[in-house]
């Protein structure tokens, strides 16, 4: 018997709504709290979630969305493909599982990468020829029926089977040419226990996450998506499928899919908009019921809920029975709108966090389900709401006015040899010049001095003074450690992206605005609400206060275009470009200011680069092309003898070698540690001739490399690129890293250098 899905969520943000679980986590790691009293806590904020989805008015609520750190570790440590080296630690299943995440004693934590194209972190999962899956947990039975008995019926969601493998990669040592796919078969196996279990506890639907197929897929991937819904969709008794696709558009997917036995099929209509054009022409789409994601789940902007009603009858002539959902699993917004206190109300007004848009999602439902008058009013004025509010959006003619005079020479500097020899001679530096990413550790008490300012316990001059204080300390460091260009190090930023978004024109923060990024660190991004501009310089006083404390040159540090955009919540009214581009003309007066200050170099971090890369080839181009604009806009009024570097972490540089080349920067230091120099071998496939300083200290872990290693990484480095133009310095910021850690490191990075300087 089919029961209906109705209205519902993918998914919906667990950090607690005052942070809860991060704090509880970081109790427990530092062994304050007892394993107890964190699954107690974990109860609490599952039991709330459920009871206000459920009061809500939702039709159906999703559960086994909570984690204690990430959903496809959980994934992982359900069906057993926990590494042997975690084994070997001998502790309890939940230590086991934080040793995995974060490491443990000599063992490092597994590798930690981004989600698709957003700012969350999952646990790469290491699979081998010899993996074993077993069900050896029941995470998912046990908080479904921790709901019933609560009064809830939920629809269990789990991280579908091949996206799990297709996340995975080659254990170390597996066999050459092995692929985690290949594992499919005995992976079925135990999902389809895992669903006869569900069903046995009376789930009546399971929501399986497919997300991969939203980026490009061969052929094989494709058929092993359609081989894997066949088979569990022919299960005996099991409950219901829901097989969901995200970040995009499902495209090659939606047929497949619609060709098995799967009842229910979520598409993303807002990142996937284009699929609902190609819905009607999929015959086999008129047996299933369409969960249509209209309402975004990973932007704060309420929805035109007249035109989402119009997208949703449209396509409910084409489909079984159509649900409305959100895009995407709710994760990465913001909890309560209602949480906040200080936000200008007309942003306010056009706002909708996670709570927020369940009640959409509800008022749609209602709006399709019946001929509700009332309803129906709402709805259609929603839309009136979203209107309003982006007619009342803050406008600022003269930035547009600058944008419009914008000439292609604004995105373009002196030749690079002109400016190469210019900066030499202005330098003087020596070849291997050591330096360091930009942040020095964010010591307790430089957090407690932000948290004094903003309890009113010290006012800005005091504020100022212990900033300056840590400056000072920061620069005697380095020059004690011997560091050839130094940095200020950050302590007066609270985050690379949210410090400039307080700074500038046309952005809103929120004080409870919290989104988990991985484990229990999250951030809190700014909101990119209208026109951009800067009303005062952001960074010329530290960096000048930095620089008149020493000789050696001081860098300036500036978080770029694409990096701001990508971790804020941007409006979606004018193309991504066009936004880049003001914030990019924002840079580039701070950098006009940073130069007449004497600052001789400026580095301008663009890590979110690749991140922010379309998961589909076929819309790359056009990304790449405004994101490395908006680069060359904010850089290319520096004046020739101006030392312009870009910093760029989170490996996998492949797709984006060719726009770093584009970015046309002095010297990009970039993470390479780890993958141990392969970007070097990229970089000069595509004969990249500026300055590069490969990452010789992996700054992800709390290990402290060796003069030895180091010099080994530096020697490969000058064995790829002539030495004046390689650089020597860590892979990223220190700023999540302890003093105890970083000053040997640091000895050790310049001893290594003048090793291998010694040898040139
Ligand atoms: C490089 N990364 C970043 C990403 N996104 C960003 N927006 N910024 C990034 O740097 N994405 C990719 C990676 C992700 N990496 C990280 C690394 C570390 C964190 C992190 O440590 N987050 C902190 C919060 C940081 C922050 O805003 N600190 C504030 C203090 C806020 C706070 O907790 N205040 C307390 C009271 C004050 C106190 O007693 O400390 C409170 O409100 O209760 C500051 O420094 O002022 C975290 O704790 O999670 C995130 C992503
Ligand atoms: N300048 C920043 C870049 C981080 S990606 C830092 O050093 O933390
Ligand atoms: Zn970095």
């Amino acid at each position: 018997m089919t029961s209906p899905i109705g209205s519902t969520v993918l998914g919906y943000p667990r950090i607690g709504p005052r942070r809860e679980l991060k704090r509880a986590l970081e109790k427990y790691w530092a062994g304050d709290i007892e394993a107890a009293q964190l699954r107690q806590m974990a109860r609490d904020l599952r039991r709330d979630a459920w009871a206000d989805l459920a009061a809500a008015g939702l039709d159906s609520v999703p559960s086994n969305t909570f984690s204690y750190y990430d959903q496809v570790l959980d994934t992982v440590q359900l069906f057993d493909a926990i590494p042997q080296r975690y084994r070997d630690l001998g502790l309890n299943g939940l230590d086991t599982y934080f040793a995995m995440a974060r490491g443990r004693d000599t063992v490092p934590a597994m590798e930690l990468t981004k989600w698709f194209d957003t700012n969350y972190h999952y646990l790469v999962p290491e699979l081998g020829p010899g993996t074993r899956f077993e069900l050896a947990g029941d995470k998912p039975i046990a908080e479904y029926q921790d709901a019933r008995a609560q009064g809830v019926q939920t629809r269990p969601v789990l991280l579908g089977p091949v996206t799990f493998l297709l996340l995975a990669k080659a254990e170390a040592g597996a066999a050459e040419g092995f692929a985690p796919l290949e594992l499919l078969d005995p992976l079925l196996d135990r999902y389809a226990e895992l669903l006869t279990r569900l069903g046995a506890a009376g789930a009546a639907w399971v929501q399986l996450d497919e997300p991969a197929f939203c980026a490009d897929r061969t052929d094989g991937e494709l058929a092993a998506l359609g081989r894997a819904y066949d088979r569990l969709s022919r299960l005996p008794g099991r409950p219901q499928l829901l097989v969901t696709g995200y970040f995009g558009d499902f495209g090659a997917a939606l047929p497949v899919l619609a060709g098995t036995g799967v009842e229910a099929i979520g598409v993303d209509l807002v990142a996937g908009r284009a699929a609902a054009d190609r819905i009607p022409d999929i015959p086999a789409l008129r047996t299933k019921t369409l969960v249509a994601g209209v309402i975004e789940g990973r932007n704060i902007w309420r929805t035109d809920l007249s035109a989402a009603a119009a997208l949703c009858a449209r396509l409910k002539e084409s489909v079984a029975d159509l649900a409305v959902s959100t895009s995407c699993s709710l994760l990465h917004v913001p909890y309560d709108l209602a949480a906040e206190t200080s936000l200008p109300p007309d942003v306010a007004a056009r706002l909708a966090f996670a709570r927020q848009k369940v009640d959409e999602v509800v008022l749609l439902g209602k709006a399709l389900a019946g001929d509700d008058p009332q309803i129906a009013e709402q709805v259609a004025t929603a839309g009136d709401a979203v209107r309003s509010g982006l007619a009342a959006a803050r406008k600022d003619e003269q930035i547009r006015a600058r944008i419009a005079a914008l000439k292609p020479e604004h995105r373009l500097r002196a030749a690079y040899a002109e400016r190469a020899e210019a900066q030499s001679a202005r330098l003087g530096l020596p070849p291997l010049a050591t330096t360091t990413i930009g942040s020095f550790p964010q010591t307790t008490d430089v957090r407690k001095a932000r948290a004094d300012l903003r309890a009113g316990r010290v006012d800005d001059a005091g504020y100022a003074e212990r900033m300056r204080a840590e400056i000072e300390r920061v620069v005697r460091l380095q020059e004690e450690i011997g560091l050839d260009v130094l940095v200020h190090g950050e302590p007066e930023r609270n985050d690379m992206v949210q410090y400039f978004g307080e700074l500038l024109d046309g952005f809103a923060f929120t004080e409870n605005g919290w989104v988990q990024s991985y484990g229990s660190r999250c951030v809190r991004p700014p909101i990119l609400h209208g026109d951009v501009s800067r009303p005062a310089p952001m960074t010329v006083e530290w960096s000048t206060y930095a620089q008149s404390l020493t000789s050696k040159p001081v860098k300036g540090m500036l978080t770029g275009p694409v990096t701001i955009l990508a971790w804020s919540f941007v409006r979606d009214d004018q193309p991504l470009g066009a936004t880049a581009d003001q914030v990019a003309l924002a840079l580039r007066d701070e950098i006009t200011d940073l130069e007449a200050a004497g600052i001789g170099i400026i580095q301008v971090d663009e890590p979110a680069l690749r991140e922010l890369l379309p998961l589909r080839a076929e819309d790359r181009k056009a990304y790449l092309d405004w994101a490395v604009g908006s680069f060359r806009l904010a850089t290319s009024g520096a004046a020739p003898g101006t030392q312009i570097h870009t910093h760029l972490c989170y490996s996998e540089f492949g797709d984006v070698i060719e726009a770093i080349h584009g970015l046309d920067a002095d010297v990009t230091t970039i993470e390479a540690a780890r993958s141990k120099m392969e970007v070097l071998a990229d970089l000069a496939s595509i004969g990249y001739s500026r300055g590069v300083g490969p990452g010789i200290y992996d700054i992800h872990s709390p290990r402290v490399p060796s003069t030895d290693e180091m010099a080994e990484l530096l020697t490969e480095a000058v064995r790829a690129v002539p030495a004046e133009r390689v650089w020597s310095n860590p892979d990223c910021g220190l700023k999540t890293r302890g003093y105890a850690e970083v000053d040997p490191a640091l000895r050790n990075l310049v001893e290594a250098t003048r090793r291998v300087r010694a040898g040139l």
